[in-house]
């Protein structure tokens, strides 16, 4: 993998003393997508503003693009497009004006071909002349990410990008995340949707208490949540597993009223036909059965649950 982001042992403790990043390894691949998942106070705007060069870490180090985020600042955040969380935006400037107006600030020449297209792959080309405070809430926020993209950069931050959206502009907002990435931008998004995650991410990142607890390839992760859990509760107690039925890797559950059956759906045979004929040879006798299918929610929520005291 070729990483235009490279995030090592980063550590951030604010002046108040709190330690909001800490000892985070990650490696972003270039033209990825990548969603970081984490509940409120996780870290992630933390990490977005340390590799934008917003905040400085306190440990560890960054790269974009092969350059130190703290000692080339100004080469690498010339590389960095940063959709922020809330909408700051000037009421009464035209929204050509607001986009252009943040090229400017990278000190690159005019170029109003390429204005023009970020405003019409965002579909605000025909609101080019409305003024800011005339848009729809979801129109603010695509304007934000044109402002982003005004200078061309190679990597795309995305922080919270739907939240309090509508379902058919988030589905919008996806679409134009899907466009980007075609055109080669590297996207890391953050969100508190998993269903968001699911459905636009090549790799999820989960964070929780300032630390990476997972990192994976979704179409792993989704194979994870193909397995299944069949729950058989018995009419007769069973002390242990029969040995008839060694192969299957039953857990006894309920003080031996239920044995859980572990499988894959994505798998041609499950194994279920198999094992029903193999318990009633070995003389139990079902009351009833039950399935659980595990999700990224289900991933998601065990990995950052606090541990029981
Ligand atoms: N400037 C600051 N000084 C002190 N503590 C801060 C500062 N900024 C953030 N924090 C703390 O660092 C922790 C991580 O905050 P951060 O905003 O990175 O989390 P987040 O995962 O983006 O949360 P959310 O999903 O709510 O936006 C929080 O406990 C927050 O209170």
């Amino acid at each position: 993998m070729t990483a235009i982001v490279s995030i090592k042992d980063v550590e951030k403790i604010y002046d108040s003393g709190f330690k909001a990043l800490d000892g985070v390894n990650l490696d972003i691949a270039e033209g990825e997508i990548l969603a970081l998942l984490g509940p409120n106070g996780a870290g992630k705007t933390t990490l977005i503003s340390t590799i934008c060069g917003i905040v400085q870490p306190t440990g560890g180090s960054i790269t974009v693009g092969g350059y130190d985020v703290v000692r080339d600042y100004r080469a690498t955040r010339s590389m960095i497009g940063l959709v922020p969380q809330e909408i700051a935006l000037e009421p009464f400037e035209k929204v050509i004006s607001a986009v252009s107006f943040s090229r400017g600030l990278f000190g690159l020449a005019p170029n109003p071909a390429h204005i023009e297209k970020v405003l019409r792959d965002l579909s605000l080309w025909d609101k080019k002349d409305a003024k800011i405070m005339e848009l729809s809430g979801g129109m603010k926020r695509r304007v934000l990410i044109g402002k982003a993209l005004s200078h061309e950069p190679r990597v795309l931050f995305l922080d919270e990008p739907t939240a309090g959206v509508d379902v058919e502009l988030r589905k919008d907002m996806w679409a134009v995340v899907e466009q980007l990435k075609a055109e080669g931008v590297t996207i890391i998004l953050t969100t508190h949707y998993i269903e968001e995650a699911e459905a636009i991410a090549d790799r999820i990142g989960v964070i929780n208490k300032g630390q990476i607890l997972l990192v994976q390839d979704k179409a792993d992760l989704m194979h994870q949540m193909g397995r299944k859990l069949m729950r058989i509760e018995l009419q007769n107690f069973v002390q242990t597993v029969p040995d008839a039925l060694a192969g299957y890797g039953l857990q006894l559950a309920d003080e031996g009223r239920s044995l859980t059956y572990a499988y894959d759906t994505s798998k041609e045979r499950t194994g279920i036909t198999k094992l029903l004929n193999d318990l009633q040879a070995a003389g139990l006798i079902l009351r009833d059965i039950q399935t659980e299918q595990s999700s990224l929610e289900d991933i998601f929520v065990d990995l950052v649950k606090e541990p029981s005291a």
